[in-house]
């Protein structure tokens, strides 16, 4: 690709909090929450300068590298090369919500950020814009390609689980192509039945994503303790194998959980029997049990709402714990959980589904 000319000079990108997993869903679904990080890119004029002013503003503030470790700052810098763009000097402002290293796709959220900005910036996508006239009114809508910012940001991320609905909002599953087979598809005579002598390309590896919808009766609470897990170190608490019982015990709920999440297909109306298709969706013995110990409130907490009858798991790779349900069961979830939250300070966060996925204004 040649470099290209930045089509706008600001970029707004906002971009959903996410719980990954979903219980069973290990690596696989993820989930949008109207929880947002919003960010504006200010190009400076310079198509040949290394350098980014940050400014950075919540969840954060305090810790965050402002240099090019900031994980905005390099993932933009990587986006842009392969989107064509120049190096384009620039300041970033960051109003960070979503709390980093708890489980609700902060990693994600950035890379998710940087990508979707550098494709604005690269006119990939739909806008009136053209050129770079800065006196433009600001705030002008972008449709963003969306499946180009899922494909790059996705192999940046490594996991495309907590990308997925960042990127389209709603319920996705995701998986990876790579490593599958990769021998051209014999193709059969329609006459003979044989082998014709020719092949068809297979897919390109690479990450794939079903967007599901959601019903509108959904409601995520998330319990945000004050300790920090990493996801690396969440996934190095992970065995190299598992019993061929867990796997199958996770196959089917997590197989269902597209129906747990939109349930008027299968179970009409009845929340009780919506709740507790959720139930069972979010139980899981592929992750959970060998992360738990290191998130030991988090583990009392999921542990007390599962008693009482909620559908509860650890949000992404933890500590944070995710309860879904259909219909406002906010107050009573807090009763349930009340107990469990004495010891420590947690911030309880009552959400709607987030629908859209990542959002892009430019001016
Ligand atoms: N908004 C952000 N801006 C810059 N870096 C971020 C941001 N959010 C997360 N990160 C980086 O990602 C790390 C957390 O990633 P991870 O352990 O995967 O947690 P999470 O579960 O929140 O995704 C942070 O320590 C930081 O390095
Ligand atoms: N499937 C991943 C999800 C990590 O999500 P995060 O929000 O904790 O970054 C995992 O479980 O490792």
């Amino acid at each position: 690709m040649t470099n290209a000319l930045p089509v706008c000079c600001t970029v707004h990108v906002r971009v959903p909090a996410t719980s990954a997993n979903l219980g069973s869903g290990f690596d696989a679904a993820g989930l949008a929450l109207e929880y947002f990080d919003e960010l504006t890119f200010t190009w400076n004029g310079d198509l040949d300068d290394s350098s980014a002013i940050v400014a950075i503003h919540g969840e954060g503030e305090d810790t965050l590298p402002r240099d090019g470790r900031h994980l905005v700052v390099k993932t933009f810098r990587t986006a842009c090369k392969a989107f064509g763009l120049p190096k384009l000097g620039f300041a970033l402002e960051a109003e960070n919500r979503i709390p980093q290293a708890r489980g609700m796709g902060s990693s994600a959220e950035a890379i998710v950020a940087g990508v979707a900005a550098a494709a604005a910036f690269a006119g990939l996508g739909d806008t009136d814009v053209a050129g770079t006239d800065c006196a433009a009114g600001f705030g002008t809508s972008f449709d963003v390609d969306r499946d180009a910012v899922f494909a790059l940001a996705a192999g940046l991320e490594g996991h495309p689980d907590n990308v997925a609905p960042a990127v389209y909002g709603s319920m996705t599953v995701s998986w990876n192509r790579a490593g599958e087979d990769t021998v051209l598809v014999q193709d059969y005579s329609a006459e003979t039945g044989e082998p014709d002598g020719t092949a068809t390309e297979p897919l390109d590896p690479g990450f794939r994503t079903v967007n599901y919808a959601v019903a509108d009766t959904l409601r995520a609470t998330v319990f945000v303790p004050d300790f920090e897990l990493s996801t690396e170190k969440a996934r190095h608490a992970l065995p190299s194998g598992v019993p061929f019982a867990d796997a199958t015990f996770n196959l089917a709920r997590s197989a269902m959980l597209p129906a747990a999440v939109n349930p008027a297909v299968t179970t009409g109306d009845d929340p009780n029997l919506a709740n507790a298709l959720l139930f069972d969706a979010l139980d899981d013995k592929l992750h959970q049990p060998y992360r738990l110990p290191l998130m030991e409130p988090t583990a009392r907490l999921v542990a007390r709402l599962r008693a009482a009858g909620f559908a509860a798991s650890v949000s992404g790779a933890g500590p944070c714990a995710l309860v879904l349900a259909h219909g406002d069961l906010d107050a009573a979830i807090d009763d349930a959980a009340a107990p469990a939250l004495s010891n420590g300070h947690w911030k309880v966060l009552h959400l709607p589904v987030n629908r859209t996925g990542v959002q892009v204004s430019i001016r």
